[in-house]
């Protein structure tokens, strides 16, 4: 795990040395404020990350999620306030964000320092199942392989963390499971810190070790999941968890479906 951290105080980034007190953060955030027109979206926000940690983010449509993992990726350096990250991290959209001149494999090395040969792409996309499509033009794929080229164009930074901004949201329900499943085990694998930014409630349970609702330019809430994995979403501590996430995203949940009894 890298412990060089990049530092970033409405000012180039500044690199900083051991003895920084950051310990072994993934991510330490330090009164955070990021305003668009001169409204704050993010407000004085804090947040820590240990290393290894998968951590969701919910909150509602508009409260400033992707205004944060595009800071924390390091997109967005119109901020006041302190942002650590590891040096090595890497960040997945919604869209995979191909380039569809490029075949598959080069599309996982681009932006890549250092030259890296063929056979580190092929061996990034065997690792998310794609590896008979590495010579494939972007065009030719479907929605989830084109998301799994995604994931390996991150996995090949070998981040220490690894920022996913809804990274499921156009799949559909089965693919979904499968590339959430994919997700969990490139985790455990790899021992990265995860953020996850997702409007999906159980995504976040089965998923994070830590869910968090961001509200009013905060995390407003915090709840932790101890459960081991793989996770069943029946399970009646997640059913609990979820009715209070719901909550505080000002969703009732509704209630359980009354039971007819057939004479
Ligand atoms: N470049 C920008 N210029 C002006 N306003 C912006 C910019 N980027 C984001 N915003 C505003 O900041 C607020 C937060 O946007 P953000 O995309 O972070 O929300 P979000 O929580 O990710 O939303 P969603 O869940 O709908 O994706 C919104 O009001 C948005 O309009």
């Amino acid at each position: 795990m890298a412990t060089e951290l990049h530092r970033q105080v409405n000012s180039p980034a500044k690199d900083l040395g051991k003895g920084d007190g950051s310990g072994d953060a993934a991510v330490r955030v330090r009164s955070l404020t990021r305003s668009f027109d001169g409204r704050a979206v993010i407000d004085n926000l804090e947040l820590d990350i240990p290393a290894g940690e998968f951590v969701a983010l919910l909150g509602r449509s508009g409260c400033g999620k992707s205004t944060l993992l595009r800071v924390l990726a390091g997109l967005d350096r119109e901020i006041e306030g302190e942002v650590l990250v590891p040096r090595r991290k890497a960040v997945a959209f919604q869209a995979p964000r191909l380039m569809p001149w490029k075949r598959v494999w080069r599309n996982v090395l681009l932006g890549l320092d250092g030259r890296p040969g063929r056979a580190v792409a092929e061996r990034a996309l065997k690792e998310v199942g794609l590896g008979h499509r590495v010579d494939a033009w972007p065009k030719t794929l479907s929605g989830g392989e084109a998301q799994r080229a995604s994931l390996a164009r991150a996995l090949v930074r070998e981040p220490d963390l690894l920022l996913l901004d809804e990274p499921f949201g156009a799949l559909d329900a089965l693919t979904r499971i499968t590339a959430q499943q994919l997700v969990a085990e490139l985790w455990q694998r790899r021992g990265c810190a995860v953020l996850l930014v997702t409007h999906d409630v159980e995504e976040a349970l089965l998923l994070a070790d830590r869910v968090l609702v961001m509200d009013g330019g905060v995390i407003a809430h915090q709840i932790r999941v101890d459960r081991d994995r793989p996770r069943d979403i029946a399970d009646p501590l997640l059913a609990e968890l979820r009715t209070e996430l719901l909550d505080r995203l000002g969703v009732k949940a509704p209630e359980p479906a009354a039971v007819h009894k057939v004479a």
